[in-house]
């Protein structure tokens, strides 16, 4: 039986993981890319040797594993590095994923892309597009508080990721995420027996 798989895309800070929470908390898979990149990048591993290859002692930490602060710092402040570091780790995330994807027995699964285009798409093959919006101004604001970043380096981020314009425009669902939490479940809790639904007639 194939998996009908659902990409969870949304900008930095737009509530894709209390999204994705919920719905694994609804019972279904969840695969989160920013989890898998964590994964690729552990001590002793091919991307953590390849990014220290590539960047040098200084986003290394004191255990020799990675500072991901001074990496953010680097690369969210050079596009040039940001290409680099995506090269390396692009085809690792993909292949964690692979591997994610092949012990999944389930009908419905999610995973979690915050960069999402349409290569990313048709690469692994995705089903349905679930986008959860928010205006660049709540973005900003959930990003800045919770990351304990200043408006630059949020722009920054914001600036180096797929525009708002191009993930709405490979979505099929897109939920607002400007009122509470709860409001964000209970929309998440009405959508999923539609993909129930879809399932069931998918070939
Ligand atoms: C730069 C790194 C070390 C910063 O680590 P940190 O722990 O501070 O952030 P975390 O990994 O939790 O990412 C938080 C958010 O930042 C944004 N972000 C992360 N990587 C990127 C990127 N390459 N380009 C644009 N935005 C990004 C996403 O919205 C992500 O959800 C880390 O994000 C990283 O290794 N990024 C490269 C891998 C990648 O592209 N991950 C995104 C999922 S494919
Ligand atoms: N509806 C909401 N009301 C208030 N705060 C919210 C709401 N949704 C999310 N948040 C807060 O905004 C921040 C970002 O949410 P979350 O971490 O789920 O976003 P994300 O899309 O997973 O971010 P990232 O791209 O960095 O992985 C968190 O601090 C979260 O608690």
């Amino acid at each position: 039986m194939s998996v009908m798989l659902i990409a969870l895309t949304g900008g930095i800070a737009s509530g894709k993981t209390i999204a994705s929470d919920y719905l694994a908390d609804l019972g279904l898979p969840v695969i989160d890319t920013d989890v898998v990149a964590r994964e690729v990048v552990q001590p002793g591993s091919q991307g953590l040797s390849l990014i220290r290859e590539e960047f040098g002692g200084r986003v290394m930490n004191k255990e020799g594993g990675l500072d991901r602060s001074a990496l953010k710092q680097l690369v969210f402040n050079d596009v040039d590095k940001l290409k680099k570091l995506n090269a390396i780790l692009h085809p690792l995330i993909q292949q964690g994923v692979g591997s994610h994807l092949r012990s999944i027995d389930r009908q419905l699964a999610v995973i979690v892309i915050p960069l999402l285009t349409s290569q990313v798409v048709n690469a692994y093959a995705i089903d349905r597009v679930l986008m959860i919006d928010v205006s660049q101004q709540v973005q900003l604001k959930r990003v800045m508080s919770r990351d304990q970043v200043g408006q630059e380096m949020a722009h920054k981020i914001i600036d180096s990721q797929p525009d708002r314009l191009t993930k709405l425009a490979l979505a099929d669902d897109v939920l607002v995420n400007h009122d509470s939490i709860a409001s964000l479940k209970s929309k998440l809790k009405l959508l999923l027996p539609v993909y129930l639904a879809l399932k069931s007639i998918q070939r």
